[in-house]
């Protein structure tokens, strides 16, 4: 947005600028004005076609500084220094905190220079009060935008937390949990060299959880939900994605190990969960989890396809007796019962009695 707005400025103030200078017989810089506003219709017309923002920013910014450096340097009046000001503001607007920071300083450095080459090492008390306010100001301008640059940077950093964590766990929700996957896929597709090339999943439900919120309440029932997500993030690997991907339903994806390894990594979890009660104020709670576990080539399956495969494999866990890790392929009748449960809640919420 700020790019089109310097853009459609470029081209209408050089209807204002280029005559100025032609009458002023600055032929250079009205000859540089009339390439910028060019090139900036250029610019219009390839964003228009999907030339990533942050190309088209760097491709015009740079000569755009070029042509007001030479503005500062061949201008007839002093007045044309009052345009330094804008360069913080846009930097920082344009390019970020980091990139805005150095393109920023450097330009006010050398239009400093320029001011000085023209307009003498030693010129009068009124030309160095005048010169004095276009850079002081320049410079507080510069810090104004950058404390304003930071705060949008934190402000954006907490709303992105927001929306990818869970509120409860701190861990990734269930649409930055698919997010990952995708992201992993993806890469896998495109054959980048560092790229996972197969993926397990690891599906975890506690047992019996809904007893532990109607005999100590929700409030407990949260105090478990985050000790829990601790105690598995704790047996995580750096490369391993461990996600809440419904209420009391957290998952785990890991590349590039084998099944049997998935397995172990998922037995591991559960005897960590199931070993130790958790204390929940003054009360101490024995948990167990029962988990499905599934592993796939990343570049052949779909979110959707390896989710319910596994999902089919924890609820085959869940009917063997709980506390317990399955990972073998669910056979279609066994499949076809995991619709029972859904079904009969239907029934129930419809009003429907059921045994
Ligand atoms: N405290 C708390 N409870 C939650 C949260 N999300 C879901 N739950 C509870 O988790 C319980 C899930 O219950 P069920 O789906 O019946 O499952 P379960 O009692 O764990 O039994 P099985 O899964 O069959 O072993 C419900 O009581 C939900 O209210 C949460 O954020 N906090």
């Amino acid at each position: 947005m700020v790019l089109r707005v310097l853009l459609i400025l470029t081209i209408v103030f050089g209807f204002v600028f280029v005559p100025v200078n032609v009458i002023q017989q600055v032929w250079t810089l009205a000859l540089a004005e009339v390439a910028m506003m060019a090139y900036a219709f250029v610019i219009l017309g390839l964003l228009a076609s999907g030339l990533p923002p942050r190309r088209a920013t760097w491709a015009f910014l740079l000569p755009f500084l070029v042509v007001l450096l030479l503005a500062l340097a061949t201008a007839a009046n002093i007045s044309v220094f009052v345009w330094v000001l804008l360069i913080p503001l846009l930097s920082h607007r344009l390019l970020g905190r980091r990139d805005g920071s150095i393109v920023g300083l450097s330009f006010l450095g050398l239009a400093a220079a320029l001011m000085l080459v023209r307009f003498g090492f030693v010129p009068s008390v009124a030309q160095a009060a005048e010169a004095m306010d276009v850079l002081l100001c320049a410079t507080a301008l510069f810090v104004i935008s950058l404390a304003h640059e930071t705060e949008i940077v934190r402000v954006n950093r907490k709303l992105r937390a927001r929306a990818d964590l869970d509120g409860l766990t701190h861990l990734a929700n269930r649409r930055r949990f698919r997010e990952l996957f995708e992201q992993a896929r993806y890469a896998a597709q495109q054959g980048v060299p560092s790229a996972a090339r197969q993926v397990s999943l690891i599906l975890m439900d506690l047992d019996y959880f809904k007893r532990v919120n109607d005999r100590y309440g929700h409030d407990i029932g949260d105090i478990v939900l985050e000790a829990v997500s601790r105690r598995l993030l704790a047996q995580c690997r750096q490369s391993d994605v461990l996600g809440r991907v419904g209420g009391e339903e957290l998952a785990i994806l890991l590349f590039d190990l084998d099944h049997a390894d998935a397995m172990r990594q998922a037995e591991r979890l559960r005897c960590t969960i199931s070993a130790t009660p958790v204390l929940a104020r003054d009360h101490v709670i024995s948990l167990t989890l029962s988990l499905g576990v599934a592993t796939f080539r990343l570049a052949e399956c779909s979110f959707e396809q390896i989710f319910a495969e596994t999902d089919a494999r924890l609820y085959q866990a869940k009917r063997d007796g709980r506390n317990r890790t399955h990972g073998e392929p669910v056979t279609s009748a066994a499949r076809a019962a995991r619709i029972e449960p859904a079904a009969r809640e239907a029934q129930r919420s419809r009003g429907y009695e059921m045994p």
